[in-house]
């Protein structure tokens, strides 16, 4: 039973590294609207809360406050927590106006710009994650299961309970997982999501991963959405499947299986801007250490139909209603409000440049497309030097969210100039 007299409101608040943040509230303590105050801090916290600079929040201005406004179309009773419900809010300045270094208000714009066009994004996104025990005592991140079998019924009974309390929660705030299974790998796992228009989907998105690992503290586990665990495993992929609607019909599908003209001017925009956007797919020092061909994970800007050697997988063999890309690059380390803007961006550059995709890859041929940044240094160099961000992305999302990669890289260039690895001990050790 629930000991309080007021509820409590969630308020779940998009940044760039965790996807959502939260912070807990009485509901009669929030202000007219459910507003709430909010550091500027939240587009400047590393995954360990170091603080980056941003020229949004800094130590010459304070570090300011911004204002938390809900989003009233994400407002959902939590059944797992009594008299609780949870919101997304999005910070505003002082006029009132969103803050363009917000990913999520980057993402409205974009879904702005498609309707001005009468198209309505829809995308499905899917995760693979680690699944470990975490009692205390334990061995560290012991996974859960002794095999290693995609697809295994053995498996997927040992997690059956946490995978039914999951979805059920899942559906409950309107964001239905559609699928789950084990993945070839100790503890891994893969969910895949309805698809939905772009943002609420984007939504869904980042409380499924953030109700997942909830859910795992809340039974003694862990769930990990890093992009690459173990060197000798699969790396978990946060692929997003996208289409666009007109008038409710997917504009897509041609009559005789292939990509419309709409259809491949977008596909053709997510492909020529692929490598300048890679740090929205692939945005930590860690997710560069999953993209592996060998493991279905393409190192180039390539497309096929059907291929999941390729970085966009097109599906038009299930019928034109549902003809959609899949965007295979996206690691589920990355915040889905990153990735979506990523997508929404590329796909609208293609449609206003009439992009030519290039020809698809062939099964069994040899893979081409561009080479796409391979380390997170020069997925940051390349962000910065292109000329299409500031104009799809905007000039502040662009500066605040570069002085992030540019603080992960410092606190990586940091500890590896302060750290002998056994690499070099193995090697010079003995023979210098
Ligand atoms: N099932 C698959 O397609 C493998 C995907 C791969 N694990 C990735 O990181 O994207």
């Amino acid at each position: 039973m629930s000991r309080h007299s007021v509820p409590r409101v969630f308020l779940e608040l998009p940044d760039y590294d965790l996807g959502l943040r939260v912070k807990s509230t009485r509901a009669d303590k929030l202000g007219p609207g459910g507003r709430a105050s909010m550091c500027t801090i939240l587009f400047g916290l590393s995954v360990v809360d170091e603080v980056v600079d941003t020229p949004l929040s800094n130590a010459a201005n304070g570090y300011p406050d911004a204002t938390a406004v809900p989003d009233e179309s994400t407002r959902r009773e939590l059944f797992w927590r009594p008299r609780s419900e949870a919101v997304i809010a999005d910070l505003v300045d002082g006029a009132g106006e969103p803050i363009q270094e917000s990913p999520r208000s980057l993402c409205q714009r974009l879904v702005g710009e498609y309707a001005a066009l009468d198209l309505v994004p829809t995308f499905g996104f899917e995760y693979e994650f680690y699944l470990h025990h975490a009692e205390p005592g334990e061995q560290p991140h012991r996974p859960v299961g002794r095999t290693i079998g995609a697809y295994s019924h053995a498996r997927l009974a040992a997690v059956d309970s946490l995978a039914e309390e999951f979805m059920g929660r899942m559906e409950s705030v309107g964001a239905p997982i559609e699928a789950f299974h084990s993945e070839l790998g100790p503890g891994f796992l893969e969910f895949a999501m309805s698809p939905a228009p772009a943002l609420a989907a984007a939504d869904g998105a980042a409380r499924a991963r953030a109700y997942m690992r909830e859910l795992c503290e809340e039974r003694g586990l862990h769930a990990t959405f890093m992009a690459k665990v173990h060197a000798g495993h699969s790396g978990s992929g946060g692929h997003v499947h996208s289409s666009l609607a007109r008038a409710g019909a997917n504009v897509f599908g041609a009559e005789d299986g292939r990509l419309s003209p709409t259809g491949s001017a977008y596909l053709g925009g997510l492909l020529s801007t692929m490598g300048d956007f890679s740090v929205l797919f692939n945005p930590f020092i860690n997710s560069y250490k999953r993209i592996s061909p060998d493991m279905f994970v393409a190192a180039r800007a390539s497309w096929g139909f059907d291929n999941r050697n390729a970085a966009c997988r097109v599906i038009t063999n299930m019928g034109s209603s549902s003809a959609r890309v899949e965007h295979r690059r996206p690691g589920a380390d990355a915040s889905p409000y990153l990735v979506a803007a990523g997508i929404l961006a590329g796909g609208l550059h293609g449609l206003r440049n009439g992009a030519d995709p290039g020809p698809g890859l062939q099964p069994g041929a040899e893979v081409g497309g561009d080479p796409l940044p391979a380390d997170l240094h020069a997925a940051v160099d390349r962000f910065e030097a292109s000329d299409l961000t500031s104009d799809l992305l905007g000039d502040r999302f662009v500066a605040s969210f570069a002085a992030t990669r540019r603080g992960e890289l410092d606190a990586y260039d940091a500890w590896w100039r302060n750290t002998v690895t056994d690499w070099e001990r193995d090697r010079y050790l003995e023979n210098l």
